[in-house]
């Protein structure tokens, strides 16, 4: 009987948090083209290196001209002025314009020289022989975006870790980066271990189960910006088990398994632990659902042994496995954004540990509401679909009452200000 089985070191889980961000060892990077790269995370600093606008910008179809000479014009007092050209976007004037001339000019062209303002077509009439009515007085700087309006040259843009979505992919094409450096994506390799898993096109058999944790892991690791490698379910021997971890070790940047590290005979990775050359970090979390997760170390690579039951290893690896993924590609905010919120409902379930229940939040009226996305046992898997948070309900024989303000713990990633 292996001694770890029993014999557990209980550490809180920010202590082991610390202790899996401790072995954070960063991602190479690799450059990919642009249109290659969203979804990935960045791995430089983007820095403005030209302004935006560069050149000073019309917002609308009109007329430049001179605000001084539009003073008193109106829909019943128009002033006539000389058309001196028509400019349309990504062409440069080829005059300035001075007292008594507009020229016609495109949302987003160049404003010429001698012109402080662009009045909308809407406010003008064109006339015979190149001249146009003005019937709106114009103030300088009216319609014209001018020169590093929005980024001015030098301006730091976006910081290394950032997921690279639609806002991000704009600004690195803007600034003319055709490729871009990215992380690579750590390859996870995902086991499941216990005889009682199918495959997934298997059909059902008595006290058999098909194997839903791989896939949910899987998913996992894409939403946390990882490459997941499923791997065959492991056998119940731990000799077996060992070889297949071993083989798979230097494929892969993280090892992720789930079940077998509770107390019961066949719980193999327990085994493992007892005869492997690696380092157990901890065997035993402060928390519910997940208590028995546990992480080590193994000829340089992290291995995160997540418990079986399907709401203890979506929890186990929210809370250890997608901070360390996200610290391997430079995030600074490691763990979850959290928030408060109110409780809609009793959780009168007490716990001797901190418990993390999957919620599903609801914003009314301005204030921010929780509740329980299900029903939350460790076992239940339904619930998972429908959590965007886990709720915090420190340890105690109480639980939290309908209305309580609670911590939670938010599952989408907030996007950050750099
Ligand atoms: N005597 C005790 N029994 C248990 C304890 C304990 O302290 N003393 N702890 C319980 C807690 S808490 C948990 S959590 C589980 C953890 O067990 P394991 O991590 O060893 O997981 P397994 O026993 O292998 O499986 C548990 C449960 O989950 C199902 N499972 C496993 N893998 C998958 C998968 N890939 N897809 C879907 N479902 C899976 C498995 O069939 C079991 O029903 O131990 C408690 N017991
Ligand atoms: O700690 Mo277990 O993971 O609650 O069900």
């Amino acid at each position: 009987m292996s001694r770890f089985r029993f014999q557990r070191k209980l550490v809180q889980l920010e202590e082991a948090q610390q202790a899996v961000l401790h072995y954070i060892n960063m991602q190479k990077t690799e450059d990919v083209a642009l249109a290659d790269c969203f979804g990935r995370r960045l791995a430089m600093t983007v820095t403005a290196n030209h302004p935006v606008p560069h050149f000073r910008r019309s917002g609308v179809d009109g007329y430049a001209l001179q605000a001084s000479g539009t003073n008193g014009a109106s829909a019943d007092q128009e002033i006539k002025l000389d058309v001196t050209e028509m400019i349309p976007c990504g062409s440069i004037p080829s005059m300035q314009v001075g007292q008594g001339q507009a020229a016609r000019i495109m949302t987003g062209a160049v404003v010429p020289d001698g012109a402080d303002s662009v009045i909308m077509i809407e406010m003008t009439e064109v006339l015979p022989d190149h001249q146009v009515h003005i019937r709106k007085q114009m103030a300088v700087g009216d319609n014209i975006t001018p020169i590093g309006e929005e980024v001015e040259p030098g301006d730091i843009l976006m910081l290394p870790g950032r997921t690279i979505r639609s806002g991000e992919a704009a600004v690195l094409a803007t600034f003319g980066f055709a490729r871009v450096s990215v992380f690579r994506k750590p390859r996870v390799a995902i086991f499941s271990t216990g005889s009682e898993l199918l495959e997934v096109d298997s059909p059902l058999a008595p006290g058999k189960i098909r194997n839903s944790n791989s896939y949910m892991l899987a998913a996992q690791v894409i939403e946390a910006g990882g490459e997941p490698v499923i791997m065959p379910v492991l056998p119940d021997d731990p000799a077996e088990v060992e070889r297949a971890l071993l083989q798979v070790l230097e494929q892969v940047d993280l090892v992720v398994t789930t079940g077998g590290v509770s107390v019961g005979d066949k719980d193999v990775l327990v085994d493992l632990f007892e005869r492997w050359d690696g380092e157990l970090l901890f065997n035993k979390i402060a928390m519910r659902p997940g208590s028995p997760t546990s992480v080590g170390y193994w000829r340089g690579k992290l291995l995160f042994a997540l418990s079986g039951n399907p709401g203890a290893s979506f929890v186990g690896f929210e809370l250890l496995v997608r901070p360390y993924i996200k610290g391997i590609m430079g995030q600074t905010e490691k763990l979850h954004a959290e928030t408060k919120a109110y409780l809609q409902t009793d959780y009168s379930k007490g716990s001797a540990y901190p418990r993390y229940v999957r919620g599903t939040l609801k914003m009314q009226d301005g204030k921010v509401y929780v509740n329980p996305a299900g029903k939350d046992k460790s076992s239940i898997m339904t619930s998972i679909k429908d959590a965007d948070c886990l709720i915090y309900i420190p340890a105690g024989g109480k639980g939290a009452a309908r209305d309580d303000l609670v911590r939670v713990l938010l599952l989408n990633e907030p996007i950050c200000s750099l």
